[in-house]
C-alpha cells in the first residue's frame, strides 16, 4: 500500500507526458536504429515509424511502386517499409527464378488481421500455412482441371455475351449509338461467369444492372445478387486494410475502415456458407433418389469440391498422399470458393477494361485483330464460340499478353520466406519478406526493347517470343503458387473479345483520358466508358 501510495503521489500529468515521451522517443531511436543498422541495405524512401509510409493508404498503390521503380530500382532490387515491415521489391527477371521454384509456396508472413478476417489458414490465395494451403490447392486443381478442359467455360461467356449485349442494344441512343461504362457492365458479367461456374446458377446480375439503368423493378432475388456481388467489390477496393498491423487498427482513421471491411467479410462468408449448405444438400437429394451420374456429367466446381475425395468421386485419385485423400468440409469449401470469387472477378474484368483501352489507341493493332476475326469467323459471323476457334485466335491472345505486360492487374505478387537464402545477389536471412514487382519486371527495359510501346507482336512473331528472357512476363505469377484459374481467365478473355469486336465497333468515348485506375491488392478499373456501334448498322 505504502509503495503504490508513493507511486501514485509522484504521477502528476507531467510526469505521465514525460514518461510517455520517452517512450515515443525510444521507439524511435529502436526503429531508426534498427533502420540503420539492418542487413543488406538497399535503396529506398526513409520510412516513417509503426506506419511505413502513408501512401499505403492514399490510393494507388502501384503509381507509388512505378515512382520508387524508376527512382531506386535500377540494379534490380529496392526496400520499402509498409507497416512496420521491411519489403524486398524485386524489378529484374533474373533475381527471381529461386522466388518461383518449388520451395516457395508461402505468399504473406502472417501478421496484420488475416486470423481476424479468418484467412490466414483458409482457402488459397492468403493462406499462409503450408499444410492447409497445400491439400486447399490440390482439391480446388482437382476440381478445376476437368471443367477446364471442358467446353462449359466457352459456352457460359457466349450465353452471357447474348443476354448482355441484347440489353446494350436495347440501351441504343440516338444515332443507334450505344454508350456503355465497360468497367460496371464486365464486372457484372465476369460475377454471373463464376457463378454459373462454380455453382451453374445464373445470378442475374447484368440483368439487374439492366433493371437498374431502365428504372425496372427488381425482384428479391436480384437484390440480393447485387449485394453479393457489391461485396466482392468492397473486399477488392479495400483489401489492403486487412494486413494493418494489429497494433495500429484501433486508430481513428483506420478503426472504422477495418470495421467496414469486416461487417462487408462476415456477410460476404454468411451467403458463401448458404451457397455451399444448399448445394450440398442438392447433392444428398440426388444421391438418394439414386439417379446420380457424376461421372458423364461435366460437374460445376462447387459438386467437384464437394464430392471430391468421397465415394461419389467420378475420378478418385490413386496413390495420393493420404493427409490429400479425405473430402473437404464445408469451411474449407467456402474458403476456396471466396478464393474462386474475389480472384476470378476483378482480374478478369480489369485486364478486359485496359484492352479495350490499348486497342483503341493502337489502330493498326485493332485492324489486325479484326481481321483475324473475320478469317475465323467468315463462314457465320454469328455462331457460337469454340475451344477450337480459340486456338486460332493467337493475335488476340498476344494483345491480352502485351496489355498485361504494360499494365498487369496483378502488379504485386509476393513470397515469404522460411530459410535463409540469395536473392538479387544478396543473402538473405529467413523470414523476409520479397515482392516480386511484375510492372516494374514486365516494363524493364534490360527484357524488352521500347518497353512503353504496345507491340502484341512480341507475344506473337515466334523470333520475338525466343528473345524473352523465362521470367520477365509475370501476368499469372509462377512456381507453386501459379494462378490456378489462368486457363479458364484466357477462355473467358479471348472468347469476350472475339464476341465483342464480332458484333460491334468499339470505341472509348475520351480519347484524351488516362486509365481511371486505382491499385489496392489489385489494380482496378473504376470506369471505362465506351461507344459502342452494332456492326450491322455501320456503313
Ligand atoms: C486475367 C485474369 C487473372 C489474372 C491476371 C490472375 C493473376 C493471378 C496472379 C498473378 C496470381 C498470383 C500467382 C503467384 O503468386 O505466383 C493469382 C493467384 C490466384 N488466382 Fe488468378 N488471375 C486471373 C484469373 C483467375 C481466375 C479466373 C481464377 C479462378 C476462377 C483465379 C484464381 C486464383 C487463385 C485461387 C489464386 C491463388 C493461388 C494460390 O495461392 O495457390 N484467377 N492469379
Amino acid at each position: 500500500m505504502g509503495l503504490l501510495h508513493l507511486i501514485l503521489s509522484y504521477l502528476k500529468p507531467t510526469n505521465i507526458l514525460i514518461a510517455f515521451l520517452s517512450i515515443i522517443f525510444l521507439y524511435i531511436f529502436h526503429f531508426y536504429y534498427k533502420h540503420f543498422t539492418r542487413i543488406n541495405p538497399l535503396p529506398g524512401p526513409l520510412p516513417i515509424p509503426l506506419i511505413g509510409s502513408f501512401e499505403i493508404f492514399k490510393g494507388d498503390i502501384d503509381a507509388w511502386l512505378y515512382r520508387l521503380n524508376k527512382e531506386y530500382g535500377r540494379d534490380g532490387a529496392y526496400e520499402l517499409n509498409i507497416s512496420g515491415n521491411r519489403q524486398i521489391i524485386i524489378t529484374r527477371a533474373e533475381y527471381i527464378e529461386s522466388l518461383l521454384s518449388s520451395s516457395h509456396t508461402i505468399r504473406t508472413p502472417n501478421n496484420g488481421l488475416l486470423d481476424l478476417f479468418d484467412l490466414d489458414k483458409k482457402g488459397l490465395g492468403l493462406n499462409h500455412d503450408y499444410n492447409t494451403w497445400k491439400f486447399n490447392r490440390h482439391i480446388f486443381l482437382q476440381a478445376m482441371m476437368p471443367l477446364t478442359n471442358s467446353p462449359k467455360p466457352g459456352n457460359f461467356v457466349n450465353i452471357l455475351f447474348e443476354e448482355m449485349s441484347n440489353y446494350w442494344i436495347d440501351l441504343k441512343q440516338k444515332d443507334d449509338i450505344i454508350i456503355i461504362d465497360m468497367a460496371t457492365w464486365i464486372r457484372r458479367f465476369t460475377y454471373d461467369f463464376v457463378s454459373l461456374l462454380t455453382t451453374e446458377k445464373h445470378a442475374n446480375t447484368i440483368n439487374s444492372h439492366y433493371r437498374k439503368l431502365k428504372n425496372e423493378v427488381m425482384t428479391k432475388e436480384i437484390i440480393d445478387s447485387e449485394e453479393f456481388a457489391e461485396c466482392i467489390n468492397i473486399f477488392i477496393l479495400d483489401s489492403q486494410f486487412v494486413f494493418v498491423p494489429k497494433l495500429i487498427k484501433d486508430l481513428p482513421f483506420i478503426k472504422n475502415r477495418v470495421k467496414k471491411l469486416l461487417d462487408n467479410h462476415h456477410f460476404f462468408y454468411k451467403r458463401l456458407e448458404e451457397i455451399v449448405r444448399s448445394k450440398r444438400k442438392e447433392i444428398e437429394k440426388t444421391i438418394n433418389s439414386n439417379h446420380y451420374d457424376f461421372k458423364s456429367k461435366q460437374l460445376d466446381l462447387l459438386t467437384s469440391l464437394i464430392i471430391t475425395n468421397t465415394p461419389y468421386d467420378p475420378q478418385p485419385q490413386k496413390n495420393v498422399d493420404p493427409s490429400l485423400s479425405r473430402p473437404m468440409t464445408d469451411a474449407e469449401i467456402r474458403g476456396v470458393m471466396f478464393d474462386a470469387y474475389v480472384a476470378g472477378t476483378d482480374t478478369t474484368v480489369n485486364t478486359l477494361c485496359f484492352v479495350l483501352y490499348y486497342i483503341s489507341h493502337n489502330p493498326n493493332v485493332k485492324k489486325k485483330l479484326l481481321e483475324e476475326i473475320k478469317s475465323v469467323f467468315n463462314d457465320d459471323p454469328n455462331r457460337q464460340i469454340t475451344i477450337d476457334d480459340l486456338e486460332k485466335l493467337n493475335y488476340c491472345e498476344a494483345i491480352i499478353n502485351e496489355t498485361s505486360r504494360i499494365r498487369p492487374t496483378v502488379s504485386m505478387i509476393s513470397r515469404y520466406s522460411y530459410q535463409p537464402e540469395e536473392v538479387a545477389g544478396y543473402k538473405w536471412p529467413k523470414n523476409t519478406f520479397f515482392i516480386m514487382y511484375s510492372r516494374g519486371i514486365n516494363n524493364n527495359p534490360l527484357h524488352w526493347k521500347d518497353p512503353e510501346k504496345f507491340i502484341p507482336e512480341r507475344f506473337y512473331e515466334p523470333q520475338e517470343i525466343e528473345k524473352q528472357h523465362e521470367n520477365s512476363f509475370l501476368m499469372f505469377g509462377g512456381g507453386p503458387r501459379i494462378c490456378p484459374g489462368r486457363k479458364v481467365a484466357m477462355i473467358e478473355l479471348k472468347t469476350l473479345i472475339a464476341l465483342l469486336y464480332r458484333k460491334f465497333d468499339v470505341e472509348l468515348v475520351d480519347m484524351q483520358a488516362p486509365l481511371n485506375i486505382e491499385t489496392s491488392t489489385i489494380t482496378f478499373c473504376k470506369e471505362l466508358n465506351i461507344k459502342l456501334i452494332p456492326r450491322e448498322l455501320k456503313n
